[in-house]
């Protein structure tokens, strides 16, 4: 469970151009929450998720994962708990290493507890195991270089290697804006399968309102660094589509 109390967070304090980015939230998250983020340009959803992530320090409040307090505790310590995923998929691997090699290093980095990296063909069988979840096909090629692949497939296996180490909150900022229609598709049911198989805790952050529409457990509207809208999903079984089109109007 994510429990925020009061969150504020203010840029440039004092001086002309101070901006209350994330200005007054309370916010409850339970396990198992697929909860979808909405909202204009700067109405603080992305100040939100620096927040949770610990990539940014609050400027007042308090945020707990798990009943533990990590309000003051910084991106690295909170990574055995939250994985991240960004806009870009060149950001999360390196180009010029096998899928295998990727997953490996991830391993590593996180000492999944999932992956049995000391034993090469266990590490493979694994890791095949893996990706198949996937439906790419991209099993069969797990010595092929990281780069070959295509910025679809880059970033549904970034997304996969996020999610082995056992974390249990998944934050995905706009993880398909740079990705053609077809290939956000995919990454998105990705998203939404991984969050299920592995019993995540995902917050997503979207300018794609179908996307809003058709996934997540919940659906949130930010503005002016506010929750302003906060439907449920019984609630959300009720709204339209078009509805959702409204908030923007
Ligand atoms: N590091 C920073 N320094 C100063 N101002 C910032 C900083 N980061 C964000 N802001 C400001 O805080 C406000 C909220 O920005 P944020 O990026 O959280 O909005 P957003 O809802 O994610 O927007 P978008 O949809 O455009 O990505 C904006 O006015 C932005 O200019």
């Amino acid at each position: 469970m994510i429990q925020i109390t009061n969150l504020y967070k203010t840029f440039n304090r004092g001086k002309a151009n101070e901006v209350n980015a994330v200005n007054g939230v309370d916010l409850t998250i339970d396990s198992g929450e697929f909860v979808v983020i909405v909202g204009s340009n700067g109405s603080g959803k992305t100040t939100l998720l620096n927040l949770i992530s610990g990539s940014l320090t609050p400027s007042s409040g308090t945020i707990s994962i798990d009943d533990s307090d990590v309000t003051r505790l910084a991106d690295y310590q909170r990574s055995k708990w939250i994985a991240r995923v960004f806009q870009n998929p060149l950001s999360g691997t390196a180009s010029e290493l096998s899928i295998l090699d990727n997953f490996r290093l991830a391993a590593i980095r996180t000492r999944a507890k999932g992956l049995n990296i000391g034993v090469t063909d266990t590490f493979k069988r694994d890791v095949k195991e893996k990706v198949s979840l996937l439906g790419m096909n991209l099993e069969n090629k797990l010595e092929q270089p990281m780069g070959t692949l295509s910025g679809g497939q880059r970033q549904a296996l970034t997304l996969l290697m996020s999610v082995i180490d056992e974390c249990k909150i998944l934050l995905l900022d706009e993880p398909t804006a740079a990705l053609d229609p077809k290939s956000a598709d995919i990454v998105i049911k990705i998203a939404d399968k991984l969050t299920t198989e592995f019993k995540l805790t995902t917050i997503l952050i979207t300018h794609n309102l179908k996307d809003a529409y058709n996934y997540g457990t919940r659906l949130i509207q930010m503005g002016e660094g506010r929750i302003i809208k906060d439907i449920d999903t019984k609630q959300k079984k009720h709204l339209k589509q078009n509805d959702l089109f409204e908030w923007f109007g």
